[in-house]
């Protein structure tokens, strides 16, 4: 056996979603805060290269690298590699990597509740796991104030016509079309489908409307989420949403930063109060239950302060390795399983 490399990883996922989590074997990269350290595997790429594509992964996984944190107040930081996107924070990842460093020892588990903090690009990220019995049972992520952008913009979306969608950031940025008004009931079988539209009306949303955070260096729109109706059951709304993630691939969790998204837009609208929840599920019954706490204001911008409680679990451990003799170093993909992203 011969290799050059030697990362360690613990592979999970949360409520569907694939999030396998650097446990060592990586140098932390550059960068005096982890924004800065985002933003070079953003524009480096050979670790997303070499984690994300085949033959070591694929589209339907993210890879998080855990970094020690600047913020004294948090027990680990952690940076996330979506297929296309390295993004500000991910409701999904971050609860794998909070059960990974639970069910690891990264962080004593501490009775029946464990809190601590995770740092994400985005900020601090409030972590409360439920783990009685010693062992994580769900994990509930205070997210970062997310906000609604724009509400009931026109979007022309090529063989579709005009849609009428909003746009919002909850950790990451969405445009939000009506899964109804686009004849979709997201079911399992229209996957692809809604795979193929999302990524088109991303790109479109990207070239007519595009996004801008007040605070963050975050200018453009990472997701198309597809919203179902929602039932209204005293406080809690329950419905289902699917989220396609750049280039094409659905989200088989309920999406935490989509979640947040929504919820944003839901209160922007009068149609969320404070201390209601949302029980979101998706394409494969994976469930969130997101929770309006407050309002929290962005600058002078109405913003909402979310929570998303969801469970993880562990699927394996692993060592990747790379034969310096491999023909593809950084591995390969073809457009049959990674769509190619399309352009606006
Ligand atoms: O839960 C989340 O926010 C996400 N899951 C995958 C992409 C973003």
């Amino acid at each position: 056996m011969q290799t050059d490399r030697v990362i360690h990883v613990v592979s999970a996922h949360a409520e569907g979603e694939v999030g396998n989590v650097i446990t060592g074997g990586v140098a932390p990269p550059p960068g005096d805060t982890l924004w800065q350290q985002r933003d070079f595997l953003a524009r480096d790429g050979s670790l997303r290269r070499l984690m994300l594509n085949e033959p070591r992964g694929g589209v339907f996984t993210h890879v998080d690298l855990l970094v020690p944190p600047r913020d004294p107040r948090a027990a680990m930081g952690f940076l996330i590699m979506e297929p296309e996107h390295t993004p500000p924070m991910s409701g999904s990842n971050t609860i794998c990597v909070a059960t990974v460093c639970l069910e690891t020892g990264i962080v004593p588990i501490a009775g029946d509740e464990t809190r601590f903090q995770l740092e994400a690009p985005a900020g601090l990220i409030e972590i409360v796991a439920d783990t009685r019995g010693g062992r994580v049972n769900a994990i509930e992520i205070a997210n970062v104030a997310s906000f609604a952008d724009r509400l009931g913009a026109a979007l022309e979306v090529a063989g579709l016509g005009t849609l009428t969608v909003d746009t919002a950031y909850g950790g990451d940025s969405f445009v939000i079309a009506d899964a109804a008004a686009l004849g979709l009931a997201l079911t399992p079988d229209e996957a692809r489908d809604i795979a193929t539209l999302g990524a088109r009306i991303t790109a479109a949303a990207n070239a007519q409307l595009g996004f801008s955070h007040p605070r963050e260096d975050w200018g453009h729109i990472s997701f198309c989420q597809f919203a179902g109706p929602l039932r209204r059951d005293g406080a809690t709304l329950s419905g289902a949403n699917a989220v396609v993630i750049d280039p094409g691939k659905i989200d088989r969790s309920p999406c935490g930063t989509g979640c947040s998204a929504r919820m944003a837009v839901l209160a922007a609208r009068g149609e969320m109060k404070p201390g209601e929840t949302y029980a979101a599920r998706s394409l494969i019954g994976g469930r969130f239950d997101g929770r309006f706490t407050a309002a929290a204001p962005v600058g002078d911008r109405p913003a909402i302060a979310p929570r998303i409680r969801g469970r993880a679990w562990l699927t394996g451990t692993h060592q990747v390795m790379r034969d310096p003799a491999d023909p593809w170093p950084e591995g390969y993909r073809l457009s049959d399983t990674w769509p190619i992203l399309p352009q606006g």
